[in-house]
C-alpha cells in the first residue's frame, strides 16, 4: 500500500456529491450519538438487550451491500476531494471527532467536542486521541501550504491533561527542508495549553519520482 493507492478520480457532479452528503452525514451523526449513548448508558438491562438487537439489525441492513475497498480519497474534476472515511475528518466516519479545519493566513484551526468515547485517564482525553488530532491538523497545514507529505515523525509534548469537552487545535508550517515539511501545532481547552507537537511530513520517494517523471520534457 503506497501513498498513491486509494486515490480515485470520480465523475460525480456537485449535486450528486451534495445528495450523498445529505444521505450519509445524518447517518454518521446518528451513529456518533449511538457511540456516546453506548458509553454513557445506564439504561435497564432489558433496554440494553433490545438496543443491541436494533443495532444488529441496522448493521445487517448497512452491510447488505459494501464498497469493495475503504473510501480512500476521491477527486472530482473541479479539483475538490473527499476523504469521507478519514478517522478525524471523515463525513462517513462516526469515530471521527469531525474536525472542520479552517485555513487562514497559514494557520490551520479546528474545534471539536470530545465526549466520553475519547476518554483516557478519568475525565481526560486519551493521549493517543490528542496525537490523532494533532497528526491530522499538522498534516493538513502542510498540505494546504502546498508541501504535503506522510507523517514521518510526530513528537507530542503533553503539558497538562486535556479535559473532555470542547478543544481547539491549531497548526502551521514552521519550515521546509528539501522533501521534509516541519509543522507545529497546539491543543487548547478552557484550561489553557494542553499539548504541543512538531511533525515532520515527508513526500514519499515514489511520489517524488512520479513528480520528477511528469516534469520531464517529452
Ligand atoms: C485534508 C488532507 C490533509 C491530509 C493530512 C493527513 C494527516 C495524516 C497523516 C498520516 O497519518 S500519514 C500515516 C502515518 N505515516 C506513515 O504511514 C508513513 C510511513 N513511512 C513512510 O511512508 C516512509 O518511511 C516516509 C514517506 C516517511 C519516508 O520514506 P522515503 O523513502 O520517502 O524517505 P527517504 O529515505 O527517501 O528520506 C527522505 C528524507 O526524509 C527523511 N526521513 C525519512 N523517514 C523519516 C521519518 N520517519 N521521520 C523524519 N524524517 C524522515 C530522511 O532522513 C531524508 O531526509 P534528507 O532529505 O534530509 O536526507
Amino acid at each position: 500500500m503506497s501513498m498513491l493507492d486509494g486515490h480515485e478520480a470520480e465523475r460525480k457532479t456537485r449535486e450528486q456529491i451534495e445528495a450523498e452528503a445529505e444521505l450519509f452525514g445524518p447517518l454518521t451523526s446518528s451513529v456518533r450519538s449511538l457511540i456516546d449513548a453506548t458509553v454513557m448508558t445506564d439504561a435497564a438491562p432489558e433496554h440494553i438487550v433490545r438496543a443491541r438487537a436494533l443495532v444488529e439489525e441496522a448493521a445487517a441492513l448497512l452491510d447488505s451491500r459494501r464498497m469493495s475497498a475503504p473510501f480512500g480519497t476521491k477527486w472530482s474534476a473541479d479539483g475538490t476531494r473527499r476523504s469521507w472515511g478519514n478517522a478525524v475528518i471523515g463525513l462517513r466516519n462516526p469515530i471521527a471527532p469531525l474536525l472542520e479545519v479552517a485555513y487562514e493566513d497559514g494557520l490551520a484551526s479546528a474545534e471539536a467536542d470530545l465526549g466520553a468515547a475519547y476518554e483516557g485517564p478519568p475525565g481526560l482525553v486519551h493521549g493517543g486521541v490528542v496525537a490523532l488530532l494533532l497528526d491530522q491538523i499538522l498534516g493538513g497545514a502542510a498540505d494546504h501550504a502546498g508541501v504535503p507529505g506522510m507523517t514521518g515523525t510526530l513528537t507530542v509534548r503533553y503539558r497538562k491533561g486535556t479535559r473532555l469537552g470542547p478543544v481547539r487545535v491549531t497548526a502551521r508550517v514552521d519550515r521546509v527542508e528539501g522533501v521534509k515539511t516541519f509543522a507545529v501545532g497546539r491543543v487548547h481547552t478552557a484550561d489553557g495549553l494542553c499539548a504541543e507537537a512538531e511533525g515532520i511530513f515527508v513526500l514519499p520517494r515514489e511520489v517524488r519520482d512520479m513528480v520528477a517523471e511528469m516534469g520531464r520534457p517529452q
